[in-house]
Parts: C-alpha cells; structure tokens; sequence
C-alpha cells in the first residue's frame, strides 16, 4: 500500500546540510585580506611565542565566526605538522548576559582535569576564578586562544582585557601562553574601554565589511554547487538571492537562507530546479516570517490596533486621527472578545509607540490657530500581510 512519503520525488537537494545555519564552509570565499591579517597575528604561535590579541567587527553574517573557527582548525593542524611547535588550545565563550566571573569560571571548568569538582558558582570572586585559571593553564602548558564572541556584552569588560593579556608578562603565568580573541559588531566598542586597557587589545583589529552582490555570488555558488543536485540551481537564483542581500545588509547568512528557502519552495511546488521566481516567493516568505514575529511580540492592544489600521487602510480611508482609530478599534477589540482600551490617551501612547516602531507613519497636523494640532496615522505596511497575520494568530493563538 502507498503511504503517504511513498509518492514524494526525490529532492533536488544533495545536501541541504551545507545551507544550514550551522554548517561550517572547508573554503572561505572572498576574504583573502581579513585571513591575512589573522594569520599575521597568530603566526608567532608557531614560533613559541606568544600571539597578537585580535579584534574583529562587524555587523552580523559577515562571516566573523566562520573566518574565525577556520583560522583556528588551520592552525590547529598546522601545528600537529610542526614537532617543534607548542600545543595549541582554542576556547569559545559567548559573552551575552554574563557576567565576568560566570565567563572566567566557565573557562576555568572547561580546563580542569576530567574528575575534579566544578568552580563553584558562588561564595568566590573574580580575583580566585582568575587564580585558578592560571593555575589551570600552567598546568596544561602550551598556547591557549580564547574566543570572546559579543565581548561588548561582558559587565566588566576592561578587568578582563587588562588581566588576561597581561597574564604572562606580570607573571601570573609562566608554562603557557594566552592569545585573546575578541569578536563584536559593535564599532564603538573601542571606544568604551579605559585607555590603559586599549592598546593591549587592539594590538590586531581586523573590520569585516558588508558582502558585495559580487561576492555574494561567489559564496552561493560554491554553496549551491554542494547542496542541489547537479544542474538543479539556476545561476538566475544565485544571482537574484545575492542581489537582494548585497541590497540589504551584504549579510551572507541572508543570502544563503534565500537559497536554502527557494530550494523548499521550489521542491514543493514539484519544480525541478531553482531559479529566481522561487528566490522572489523565499523573500517574500522570510520578509512574512519576520514580520509575523514583530508583530506577535507586540501587546494584545497594539497587535488590535494594527489590525485596526490594516481595515482603514484597505478601506481607502488613511490617513486617520487617533478619535477615529480608537471608534473603529473598539469594534475590532469586541469582534475577538477582548475589552477594549477606554481612555484616548492610552490608544494615542500605543499609536505613539507603534509609529517608533516603525508599523505605522505619522502626520503632524497644524491648523494654526483655533485649528487645533494633531496626529494623523497610517499604516507603513502591506495591510492584506497585517490581516493575514492576525487572523493565523486567531487560528493559533502564539505560547
Ligand atoms: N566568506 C565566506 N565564505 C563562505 N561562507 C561564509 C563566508 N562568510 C560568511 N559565510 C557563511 O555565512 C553565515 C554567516 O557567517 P558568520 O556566522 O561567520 O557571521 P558572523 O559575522 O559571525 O555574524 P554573527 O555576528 O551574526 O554571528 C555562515 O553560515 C557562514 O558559514
């Protein structure tokens, strides 16, 4: 009997893995400078000697993290070559929300020998975390790189950034030696650190720019080349997947889910390849999907009031003031059974809100004198999308 996969073709996908969010490239593409720049300043590693610290920013997908884990491996591999040359140990840590004794601890439980008792949580400070991990590297020996991703994000930073460079030289550490990594896409960065910890840093600062639709194309192809059946991925698609991304944030991580999606596009509408009608319909869908997301992250009142303006705009009557939003928004709160918000000001605030939002463009209306002054609104998105939304949000309310 046919069950219900037994009709599916199969997909124009060999490797759909390889346009996965985690999928690390063997090649990295057109980022021949920045490899130079951090293989300039880790080298000394291959010399028993300590490496440059380094500083990498950019904004997101611009492949700060997979330029970063392929100089790792590289040099990891380069040193088994090398029967001279030390041991080298690589430690990631995001830095989001924690604070430096949790990164410092964390490194120092990721150093520790197999059977021995974790650092503990509490009870110690910052000066003991940084005492055992020192202990910790002595013990290992060799060079230990360590990765801060979002560094920006770490409370004291500049604690961090003055000991741990400085470990070996004020001998805090003498049977090993520490490289630090830092990776943030925050530009001013540099900016907020004290003077005195500056300098150590930035001894290498290496500034990933946005990707190019050029360059784009060059990562997609290699990409697709490994991810679709031979011949099933029009070069129509990559160029148009890397158009749309070179015009938006040169994001690689962008283009390469336009090609992921409009390959799922094109499997399921039964196409047998990809070209740039389904790159077209994949946009439109992450656009839907991020929108979607925005918009279900707003209260109830502000989502009914969106609703509220998607109606007024369909029925030709935008721009509106906030007296003739909050009438026509009391019939949408009572056709979902919610009750609706009574005081004007409450409904101009949310106005407010949504038009820092940017859902909603606002008019400043000056009739001069006795004219009185107001605000006029109007939605700044596709109403059809915005109704869509809220009515699959009725169908399946979000958890
Ligand atoms: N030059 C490149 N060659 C091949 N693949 C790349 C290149 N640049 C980026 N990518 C791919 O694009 C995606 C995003 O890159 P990556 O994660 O390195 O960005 P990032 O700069 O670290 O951004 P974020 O701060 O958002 O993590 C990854 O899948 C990565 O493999």
């Amino acid at each position: 009997m046919a069950g219900p996969f037994s009709d599916i073709e199969r997909s124009i996908f060999v490797s759909k893995e390889v346009l996965s969010e985690d999928h690390q490239p063997d090649q990295i593409l057109e980022r021949d400078e920045e490899i130079d720049q951090y293989r300039h300043a880790l080298q000394d590693v291959l010399f028993g000697r300590t490496p440059q610290n380094v500083m990498l920013y950019g904004k997101a997908g611009l492949g700060k993290t997979a330029v970063t884990t392929y100089m790792m491996e590289a040099l990891q591999d380069e040193v088994t070559k090398r029967p001279d040359a030390d041991d080298v140990h690589v430690h990631e840590l995001n830095c989001n929300g924690k604070s430096l004794y949790t990164v410092v601890r964390t490194l120092v439980n990721g150093l520790l020998p197999e059977h021995a008792s974790e650092f503990p949580k509490r009870g110690l400070g910052t000066a003991d975390a940084f005492e055992e991990l020192y202990t910790q590297l002595d013990r290992i020996g060799g060079t230990h790189l360590v990765v801060f991703d979002e560094i920006d994000h770490l409370d004291d930073v500049d604690t961090l950034l003055y000991e741990l460079p400085r470990a070996r030289s004020i001998g805090h550490i003498t049977n090993s030696k520490v490289g630090v990594i830092g990776i943030s896409n925050n530009y001013t960065f540099r900016q907020s650190l004290s003077p005195k910890v500056k300098d150590t840093l930035m001894e290498t600062e290496i500034s990933f720019s946005p990707y190019d639709a050029s360059e784009l194309r060059t990562i997609l192809a290699d990409r697709a080349d490994r991810a679709f059946v031979e011949g099933t991925c029009d070069d129509s698609a990559i160029a148009r997947a890397a158009a749309i991304a070179a015009k938006d944030r040169g994001n690689a991580r962008q283009a390469i889910d336009l090609l992921r999606v409009g390959g799922e596009v094109a499997t399921r509408g039964d196409d047998e390849r990809v070209d740039d009608s389904h790159i077209v319909k994949a946009q439109e869908l992450v656009q839907r999907g991020r929108l979607r997301n925005r918009i279900r992250d707003q209260t109830q009142h502000a989502q009914l009031l969106l609703e509220t303006a998607a109606y007024i705009e369909q029925q030709g009557e935008s721009p509106a003031r906030s007296r003739t939003i909050k009438d026509r928004y009391e019939a949408v709160a009572e056709s979902h059974a919610v009750d609706p918000l009574t005081t004007l000001k409450s409904i101009q605030n949310h106005l407010s809100d949504l038009h820092m939002l940017g859902f909603l463009q606002r008019r400043d209306r000056n009739h001069g004198e006795g004219g009185g002054r107001y605000y006029e609104y109007q939605l700044d998105l596709d109403p059809q999308i915005v109704v869509e939304i809220r009515q699959e949000a009725e169908a399946k309310p979000s958890p």
